[in-house]
């Protein structure tokens, strides 16, 4: 870890945004989702450092066949998660911290189903919603024609998704741009739909990567009580998030990612207490480091 991670992390959401009562630990039901010694390997092509005799130097033959791992085949590897383990269970919301390229969203979209496991697996007992929603949305299609591909994905009916659209396009708060194509939307607009269609059909597992950070305090707040609706139907929430305020506010249990280990699983309190008191601590030698 380097002193810049430090400097990125941010705790933008204040407590009084997201207002209302902590989350109270319900007895909590059977497992429904199981993390099972997971780990999860990117291999990068074309990673040639810069200085090094170039690849445009090479013959084609030459280039196909450095294209395995080792020395001078240009391909790295990055492993982002390296065993991670636990048990989700049905009534929970579990937040998922640590600071940037610790391998959050990595951990998030493999339990999703959205990236293999280079080693272990994931058990799921309901259909996490990122995955429903997220791998068939189209960016070159409306945010209009993807409420209803996103609705069909998540099991409602053409007429259930039609009866939905005015809420979904309210909730999400993007106004008429739902007749432009995804991809002219900001990160911040697509979030808010995505977190808008996932969440239009309590689904067993809902999860969120950064929505929250992305909308004003009156989306925030609407966006808790649906998160609190999918918990009292017994789903699972799982929410990544740099805001510690906002995992404190919605989030029953947490997991503390480092380079891809987990390092604390536990209560919100616990976690997010020693989890501040590292960013700090990295905070100060930091700033320790500035004034020599
Ligand atoms: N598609 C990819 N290909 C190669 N490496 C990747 C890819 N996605 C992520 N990584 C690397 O994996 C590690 C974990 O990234 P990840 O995005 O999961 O972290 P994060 O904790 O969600 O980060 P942030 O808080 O900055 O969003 C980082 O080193 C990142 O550079």
């Amino acid at each position: 870890m380097t002193d810049d991670d430090a400097g990125e992390i941010d705790f933008e959401i204040d407590p009084e945004d997201l207002e209302g009562d902590v989350p109270v630990v319900a007895e909590l039901g059977k497992p429904s989702l199981v993390v099972d010694d997971v780990h999860i390997t990117y291999r990068v092509f074309g990673a040639t450092k810069l200085g090094s005799r170039g690849a445009e130097d090479k013959g084609f033959l030459q280039r196909i066949l450095d294209r395995r791992p080792g020395v001078g085949s240009g391909v790295r590897e990055v492993k982002a998660i390296k065993g991670v383990s636990f048990v989700a269970r049905h009534g929970e919301s579990i937040g998922i911290v640590g600071i940037n390229g610790s391998g959050k969203s990595t951990l998030l979209r493999a339990v999703a189903g959205l990236i293999p496991p280079t080693q272990g697996a994931v058990y799921v007992a309901g259909e996490p919603s990122l995955l429903g929603v997220n791998a068939v949305l189209m960016g070159s299609l409306t945010g209009e024609r993807n409420i209803m591909i996103g609705g069909l994905a998540l099991g409602l009916t053409e007429a259930e998704v039609r009866e939905k659209f005015d809420e979904i396009v309210e909730f999400s708060g993007i106004g008429d741009s739902i007749y432009l194509p995804m991809k002219a939307y900001s990160s911040g607009m697509g979030a808010r739909l995505r977190f808008a269609i996932s969440s239009a059909a309590t689904p067993d597992i809902l999860m969120i990567d950064e929505a929250l950070a992305t909308g004003d305090a009156t989306f925030r707040q609407k966006s808790k009580s649906r998160i609190d609706q999918v918990r009292a139907g017994a789903g699972t929430v799982f929410l990544v998030s740099h805001s510690i305020a906002t995992v404190q506010s919605i989030c029953t249990r947490v997991l503390w990612i480092h380079e891809g280990e987990l390092v604390m699983d536990g209560p919100t309190d616990e976690v997010c207490a020693a989890y501040k008191t590292f960013v700090r601590k990295v905070r100060d030698a930091r700033s320790k480091a500035a004034a020599k």
